[in-house]
């Protein structure tokens, strides 16, 4: 089975404390952030002495059921979880929150993003005789955690992080406390938000706008905030700073309303459409966005070049989760199946496609030939951020090099193979420039540039992680 989409998300978090509808919540906020994981779903509650979950395959509305939800009502404390796999295959044991029992309590953990050092933390773990219920790279810290002999709680979670190398917003829940902690580099984002007096977090902001809950502020890159029924507790659990959010949450990923630092999704993608302009310099009459991801980039472009915005590709709305089968034949099909041309809206027309984003190809080289037969007389990519060359280590499946066109090919062998009549691809510095615009204090941009800001200690991709974890 594999999904039509060109790039893969990542996952969804969410977290409340002390709310009497905490469980009602989390279940709104995930559906806000189903967009972040398809493949599974969960919900770890507190009744303040112990914990008790629910976790099921595929959306939201399928993975748990009726009386599942039942059984989680009332209690006033909850996380949740949407996961698209990175390491660790698409099952059932791997689905989040996870729920571990022991002596010392219970524990409830959420994770987005990829450990570059798990499989390196978990073969040291089982030779001195730990035994892992998944293949998941989250589960190390559970381990790390447990095995903590740091005094107190608060100290043994920073232990834990401490040995972690790699992208995490996590989401803790113990009987008591609700903690959650992002990675020095802030790889990928939580939100802090307040709802009739609760604390919430959540993965994207868009979560906080659908349960009616208070958008306080992001979570800054090695902070440790704790959650408690005495209050909030903010720290650190180190000193290192090195901002280098994912590029690629700005530009594809995060929904169109989510905010970063008070600015939406929407607006830093018509600015990054808007730079584009910049560096294209091209005659059109019309300037057409694909849907859904690129029309904000496409306005922005066209705003800047005063070239009229039309709808000149649709999409069909209910092929979002059409599953296929693998092989590019089937991808091409799938395409074609998502997004058709308006043809008098293009017919006779020179056309400037914005797109956000070329992984393989497929999507721009079905584009260019739909619109030719539709009668656009010349048809010029415009792509909203630079060229992918790399694949990702921290939490988004991009592919692999074999699979992604610009990892071997120039922007001129490309605009051949897709057969337009131009391409031009934003350059990395004008897309730091936008997010500098907008408060941002540093971007991870290694699928552009293969420059990875944290080592790739276990090197190996997350696609491959599972058959290495399974010691094929
Ligand atoms: O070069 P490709 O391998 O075809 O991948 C690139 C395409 O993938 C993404 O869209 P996607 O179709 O995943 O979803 P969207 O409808 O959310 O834009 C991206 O926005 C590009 O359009
Ligand atoms: N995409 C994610 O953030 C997934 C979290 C974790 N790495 C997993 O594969 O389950
Ligand atoms: S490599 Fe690309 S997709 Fe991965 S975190 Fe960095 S910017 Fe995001
Ligand atoms: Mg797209």
């Amino acid at each position: 089975m594999y999904e039509i989409r060109g790039l893969n998300e990542e996952c969804g978090v969410f977290g409340i404390w002390g709310h009497p509808e905490a469980s009602e919540l989390t279940y709104i906020a995930l559906h806000s952030l189903q967009h972040r994981g398809q493949e599974g779903a969960g919900m770890v509650v507190s009744n303040g002495s112990y914990l008790f979950g629910a976790r099921g395959m595929g959306l939201l509305t399928d993975a748990l059921t009726k009386d599942q939800l039942r059984s989680l009502k009332t209690f006033p404390y909850a996380i949740g979880h949407v996961r698209y796999a990175t390491t660790g295959g698409s099952e059932l044991s791997n689905v989040q929150p996870f729920l571990f029992k022991s002596h010392h309590g219970d524990l409830g953990l959420a994770h987005n993003g990829n450990l570059v050092n798990a499989m390196n933390i978990r073969r040291a773990l089982e030779d001195e005789g730990a035994i892992f219920q998944t293949s998941s790279d989250s589960e190390v810290f559970a381990h790390l955690l447990r095995r903590s002999k740091a005094g107190g709680k608060k100290a043994r979670i920073k232990s834990a992080l401490r040995q972690l190398k790699g992208a995490f917003a996590f989401v803790i829940m113990h009987e008591d406390s609700l903690t959650v902690a992002v990675d020095d580099h802030g790889v990928r984002p939580l939100m802090l938000g307040k709802i009739d007096g609760a604390y919430c977090v959540a993965s994207e902001t868009c979560a906080f706008a659908a349960i009616n809950a208070e958008y306080i502020r992001d979570i800054e890159p090695g902070e440790l905030i704790t959650m408690t029924d005495d209050g909030i507790d903010f720290d650190r659990y180190t000193e290192t700073d090195k901002p280098n959010m994912c590029s690629m949450e700005y530009i594809y990923f995060a929904r169109a309303d989510s905010e970063f630092r008070g600015t939406s999704t929407y607006t830093i993608r018509k600015a990054l459409g808007k730079a584009l302009y910049k560096e294209m310099d091209v005659e059109a009459d019309i300037v057409i966005g694909v849907p859904d991801s690129s029309l904000a980039a496409a306005k922005g472009f066209s705003d800047a070049s005063g070239i009229p915005q039309e709808q000149g590709l649709l999409k069909n709305r209910y092929v979002g989760r059409t599953f296929i089968s693998p092989g590019q034949e089937a991808r091409e099909r799938a395409v074609r199946m998502k997004l058709s041309p308006v043809k008098d809206i293009v017919d006779g027309k020179r056309v400037i496609v914005i797109d956000d984003s070329i992984v393989r190809g497929t999507t721009s080289k079905f584009i260019v030939k739909a619109l030719r037969k539709a009668g656009a007389k010349e048809i010029h990519m415009g792509v909203s951020s630079p060229p992918i060359k790399n694949p990702c280590y921290y939490g988004i499946d991009v592919s692999t090099h074999a699979e992604i066109i610009a990892s071997k090919k120039s922007p001129e062998e490309i605009c051949d193979r897709i057969g337009a009549d131009s391409l031009t691809y934003l350059s990395v510095e004008r897309m730091h420039e936008v997010y500098r615009t907008y408060g941002s204090r540093g971007e991870c941009d290694a699928c552009f540039t293969g420059k990875y800001p944290i080592e790739i200690i276990d090197q190996v991709l997350p696609q491959e992680k599972d058959l290495k974890t399974k010691g094929v």
